[in-house]
């Protein structure tokens, strides 16, 4: 079977790579040249623990190619996957004009059966609109199948969580479709459950707005925790024993960011105005997500005072650890409230970068973390990246002109740090 994944972005490469893995010839398609090439020569232009490695094994096993030729890219397939980006409108519905883009491409090109595969993340009833656009410029009239089949990857963790995935879901009502992708997928030992493609569509934004409603829950209750003297972590711990809870996903913190949980939420909140209703619970959970770095800033200006020429140090950009994705991370709005209150702001990510268009006269960014403590009135860690455990934070405390350290992410050890010296809190945490 010959695959042609289109869109190259952090889902369709993982995705191209791993079917690759699993030992099916791939074709790799993107309308972006630049990506393309570097992908041909072996580099990743994003960074994902693993994929690199996968990448140039399969660049010269000959099980993998990329290319910006459509017609012969559709024309030698018989399974293709859309991959592309499904952004917010303003609405905050989800933009399909790149997912229609490639129903037409590959509604001009075909040249036999097609079976078609919507891994991008699409609201209820995209599939059957999809097979629509195909159905509308398919000259030939040539047969074709249009399924769902929604990706959970996280950035990260996306080679674990695509060789190794909690469930497979596949949506279509074609028997054809259905073996296709059975075989497929003959590899996996996981659960594949198959059922319509519009319920297929709203697992995966359930799946996501529950993720998210879970970390606003606990950021909602880590203030609370924060006024009764308790430990989130610990409340966090006891729950999840419970095993209808589960222990993942209960970590308070600065609150959730990343392309996903903000567009999927808000896309999920307006496919259900579009059918005459509100989700109350969302509402809350956007809500309390889109204060929770706030309340790590309320934190810190109840210690400094007026952020007016402090030095502040900000660990971490991305919106995660092992990944250099910065979209919705909520570091950028801490840092933009920062600037904005007339503080200085010096920042280090290991790996995540500003895009080049973020400036301001009070921000610098160092290559080394060592480099943004000097003088400064407080650290806020932002993203928690394994290297900042292993910072050598007793040293740290006498560089400092106010040794205060809020942390976003509870992911130091608030005894060790007092005992350096340090006023530290973090969230629900102290
Ligand atoms: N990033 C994740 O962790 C993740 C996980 C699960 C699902 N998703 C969903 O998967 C989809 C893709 O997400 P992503 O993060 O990989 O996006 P991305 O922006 O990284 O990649 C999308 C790619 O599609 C290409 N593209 C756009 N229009 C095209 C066209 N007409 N023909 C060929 N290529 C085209 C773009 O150039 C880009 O390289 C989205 O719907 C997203 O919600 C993302
Ligand atoms: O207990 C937790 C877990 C996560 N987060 C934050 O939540 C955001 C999202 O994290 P994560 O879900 O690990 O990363 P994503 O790559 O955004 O993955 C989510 O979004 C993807 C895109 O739809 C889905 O495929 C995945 O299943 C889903 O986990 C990040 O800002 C994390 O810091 C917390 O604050 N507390």
């Amino acid at each position: 079977m010959n695959i042609l994944v289109i869109g190259t972005g952090y889902v369709g490469t993982t995705t191209a790579l791993v079917f690759a893995e699993m030992g099916w010839k791939v074709t790799g398609l993107d309308t972006d040249q630049q990506k393309l090439n570097q992908l041909q020569n072996g580099i990743l232009y994003f960074h994902e623990p693993g994929l690199k490695e996968l990448l140039i094994k399969h660049n010269s096993s000959g099980q993998l190619q990329f290319t910006s030729n459509k017609k012969e890219a559709i024309q030698k397939s018989d399974v293709i996957f859309i991959c592309v980006g499904t952004p917010s409108r303003p609405d905050g519905s989800a933009d399909l004009s790149y997912v229609k883009q490639v129903a037409e491409d590959v509604a001009y090109h075909m040249n036999g059966y097609k079976l078609v595969v919507n891994k991008s993340t699409v609201p209820v009833g995209t599939q059957e609109k999809v097979t629509e656009w195909i159905s509308e410029s398919n000259r030939h009239a040539h047969p074709y199948d249009v399924a769902s089949n929604p990706e959970f990857l996280r950035e990260g963790k996306a080679l674990e969580d695509s060789l190794h995935p909690d469930r497979i879901i596949i949506g279509t009502k074609s028997d054809r479709a259905a073996k296709l992708l059975q075989q497929l997928y003959s590899s996996m030992t996981c659960e594949i459950i198959e059922t319509t493609p519009r319920t297929a569509e709203l697992i995966k934004y359930a799946s996501n707005a529950f993720l998210a409603t879970k970390i606003s829950y606990m950021n909602e209750l880590s203030r609370l925790s924060d006024r009764l003297d308790v430990d989130i972590r610990e409340v966090a711990k006891g729950m999840g024993l419970d095993l209808r809870i589960g222990s993942r996903f209960l970590q308070a913190g600065i609150g959730y960011g990343g392309s996903c949980f903000p567009k999927d939420v808000s896309a999920l909140q307006q496919t259900a105005e579009e059918n005459g209703m509100k989700l109350q619970i969302l509402e809350q959970v956007v809500n309390v997500n889109k204060s929770q770095y706030l309340y790590m800033l309320d934190k810190a200006k109840k210690k400094l005072g007026d952020f007016a020429g402090k030095k502040a140090a900000v660990l971490g950009l991305a919106f995660k650890p092992d990944t250099d994705d910065i979209r919705e991370a909520p570091s950028l709005r801490l840092i933009q409230d920062l600037l904005g209150q007339q503080a200085t702001v010096h920042l280090y990510d290991p790996i995540a970068k500003l895009p080049a268009s973020f400036t301001h006269d009070h921000l610098t960014v160092a290559s080394m973390a060592e480099d943004v403590f000097k003088e400064a009135d407080a650290v806020f860690i932002c993203t928690e990246w394994t290297m900042f455990q292993e910072l050598d934070w007793k040293s740290i405390h006498p560089q400092m002109k106010q040794p205060n350290l809020f942390d976003g992410r509870n992911m130091l050890d608030a005894k060790t740090m007092k005992s350096f010296g340090y006023y530290y809190e973090g969230i629900g945490y102290k």
